[in-house]
């Protein structure tokens, strides 16, 4: 939980208003004039009630007539104004949320690493920073005009009491008192319980989502898993329902317990009022003006403290949002980035260590490589080995922690992640299956270039889909999805398409970038057939000779033709080389590579081109695949 200093408060409302004020400064202004006729309306009423009372009582002047008309008018705008309020109110929640989302989703997306993002506690602030964006500065916003409200009808009934009765002012605010310490101490519990309850509200929303996606559907079903998930979406609710149960109670004793106390006071002095009307020191239209005002002076006063507790708990909410939006990034950015040439030389590891988190076991370990310019290097390495580490620390979606990855000398902390970014081209193995147009699925590779529609087909020419998406019932135009409906009048469901499929679209993607500096394949077909998958492994030899590759596959027949092979075991390099050294070695790889050759040999025996397109002994899951 944030610090929540009366500094740190004031700096959030002071964010909250230049927000509200961006966002609509018409609506802020409207709604600051409708406070103060609002704020005014309920003295005047009470004093032009007053005034035609004592009119009445003796025996009726001239002016009654202007009195009840404009009595008549105050009444009017009591009505019409909370409607008046409640539209700008409106305005000011619209233009606040586009605001607000704006700027916390530039803030998320403008780290350019990946650490944050497997960090449980910042998904508990993100998901209390989405929370009070969506509702805080509009509380803030509207508690500061009510309070505003408040004090404007408080001082005009206070006046008035004052004229009437100035003990009755002492008793009144000493009964508010209580309830303002009250109010304020359960705004604190009550974001203390809301950043308490987060990661319970995160798991509940995960289960109800697995219960509903279709991509865990066909698990969910065919191993029984929708009462255990639901069982466990309800466990979580209930915890979350309990601590919020508390609060209420515990607001509900204290609410109660100050509302005594008020009606208490109420009573005594309108039996004070009563009796004095009786001696004759108050008239009619007094005791009726100062009930008003007890009743005025109470209900503002209750009305300021709520509102004060209900803006203080939102500035503490509030401050998980401005959290997100100033945490800056998590992986750091030069302040002034080194300049990114073309790739020129080569790119190096030296001496990296690596581990996902300090309590995490070592991933890479001293690994030192040359990855020379023009040349296809292959990783190659049984499953957790550390090949798609090595391959995001290319990409510096990670820094190491020990050593430096180098760009023709330079180190990539040194250069901005987005010029690094321009010059790659990357398939992971945990690939992106979008619910777009399939043209839309491969443009994202390069959006600069994305619109043309012939750069795109020839991405996906290139990854063999192109045959596949023309013929689909609106071509390229056709949505891959079957959770939404394509665009337009028809509401026409979307197509899916098969795992392999999605792949070789994941790969046309990445080939969008195929001219890039450096591309990087890591496991671009392990859904392919044999037959497609040699078709695209030529097709991209072709397409990429003379050019920089990192290529990772455990079909080790694809990776054969690479410049350099480098085996990777618990994090270090155990041997490099080009197939013909490595197989004259007879190491891991040679042992790997006749394992998967043997599995297609009737007497076991590994022949020269075996493995071209071999089944790996550790296979590899599809995250996104569908
Ligand atoms: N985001 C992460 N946070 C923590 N540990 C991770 C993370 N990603 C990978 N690891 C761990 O790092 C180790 C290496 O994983 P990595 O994905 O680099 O292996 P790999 O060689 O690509 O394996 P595979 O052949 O199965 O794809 C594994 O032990 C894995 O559990």
């Amino acid at each position: 939980m944030r610090d929540a200093g009366a500094g740190s408060l004031l700096r959030r409302g002071r964010v909250a208003a230049e927000l509200a004020w961006r966002a609509q400064p018409a609506a802020v202004l409207g709604s600051l004039a409708v406070v103060l006729l609002m704020g005014a309306a309920p003295v005047a009423t009470a004093w032009l009630t007053k005034l035609v009372l004592d009119n009445l009582a003796s025996g009726g002047g001239g002016g009654i007539l202007l009195l009840a008309a404009a009595l008549g008018v105050a009444g009017l705008a009591l009505v019409v104004l909370p409607h008046v309020a409640e539209y700008l109110n409106g305005q000011l929640h619209r233009g606040l949320q586009r605001l607000i989302y704006d700027r916390l989703f530039r803030a998320v997306n403008a780290d350019p690493g990946l650490s944050r993002f497997e960090n449980p506690s910042f998904h508990d602030e993100l998901r209390l920073a989405h929370e009070a964006g969506q509702n805080a500065p509009q509380q803030i916003a509207g508690s500061s005009l009510a309070i505003f409200q408040g004090v404007l009808t408080l001082l005009g009934f206070m006046v008035t009491l004052t004229v009437l009765s100035p003990v009755m002012v002492v008793v009144v605010i000493a009964a508010a008192l209580p309830s303002a310490r009250v109010q304020l101490a359960l705004s604190r519990r009550r974001a203390r319980t809301m950043w308490g309850i987060s990661s319970n509200t995160r798991r509940q929303l995960f289960y109800g989502a697995l219960l509903t996606s279709p991509d865990a559907a066909k698990e969910v079903r065919l191993f029984g898993l929708g009462d255990f998930l639901r069982a466990r979406m309800l466990k979580e609710l209930g915890t979350v329902n309990e601590a919020e149960r508390d609060l209420d109670r515990r607001t509900l004793r204290s609410q109660g317990l100050m509302s005594l106390l008020g009606a208490a006071v109420a009573a005594g002095g309108l039996f004070w009022a009563v009796l004095a009307a009786a001696s004759g020191s108050l008239s009619v239209g007094d005791v009726s003006v100062f009930v008003a005002a007890v009743a005025g002076v109470q209900t503002a006063l209750t009305s300021i403290v709520s509102q004060w507790a209900g803006a203080h708990n939102a500035l503490l909410m509030f401050g998980h949002y401005v959290g997100v939006v100033q945490a800056g990034p998590g992986l750091p950015v030069a302040a002034e980035p080194a300049a990114m040439p073309p790739l020129r030389e080569g790119i190096e590891l030296r001496d990296v260590w690596f581990r996902y988190d300090d309590e995490h076991p070592w991933v890479l370990r001293g690994v030192n490589l040359f990855i020379p310019y023009g040349k296809a290097v292959a990783l190659v390495g049984l499953n957790g080995a550390g090949k798609s580490t090595l391959v995001k620390l290319l990409c510096r979606l990670y820094d190491p922690v020990r050593g430096a990855v180098l760009w023709d000398g330079v180190d990539l902390r040194e250069v901005h992640p987005d010029d690094l970014r321009a010059r790659l081209g990357v398939v992971f193995q945990d690939y992106m299956a979008y619910d777009l147009t399939a043209a839309e699925n491969i443009m994202l590779g390069d959006l600069a270039a994305g619109a043309d529609p012939e750069a795109i087909r020839a991405a996906a020419r290139r990854a063999g889909i192109h045959d596949a998406l023309d013929t689909l019932p609106k071509g390229y135009d056709t949505l891959l999805s079957r959770i939404f409906f394509g665009e337009g009048d028809e509401r026409q469901a979307g197509v899916t398409l098969s795992g392999g499929q999605w792949q070789r679209l994941a790969l046309a993607r990445a080939l969008m970038r195929h001219r890039r500096d450096l591309l990087i394949l890591d496991e671009p077909s392990s859904g392919l057939d044999a037959e497609a998958e040699h078709a695209v492994h030529l097709g991209l030899r072709r397409h990429r000779a003379g050019r920089t590759s990192v290529l990772i596959s455990h079909r080790l027949g694809a990776l054969r033709d690479a410049d350099l092979i480098v085996v990777l075991s618990e994090g270090k390099i155990r041997e490099r080389g080009s197939h013909g050294e490595l197989m004259a070695l007879g190491g891991e790889y040679a042992r790997l590579f006749g394992l998967q050759a043997s599995g297609y040999e009737p007497s076991g025996a590994a022949g020269p081109g075996a493995g071209e397109s071999l089944r790996t002994t550790t296979p590899s899951t599809r995250s996104a695949g569908r």
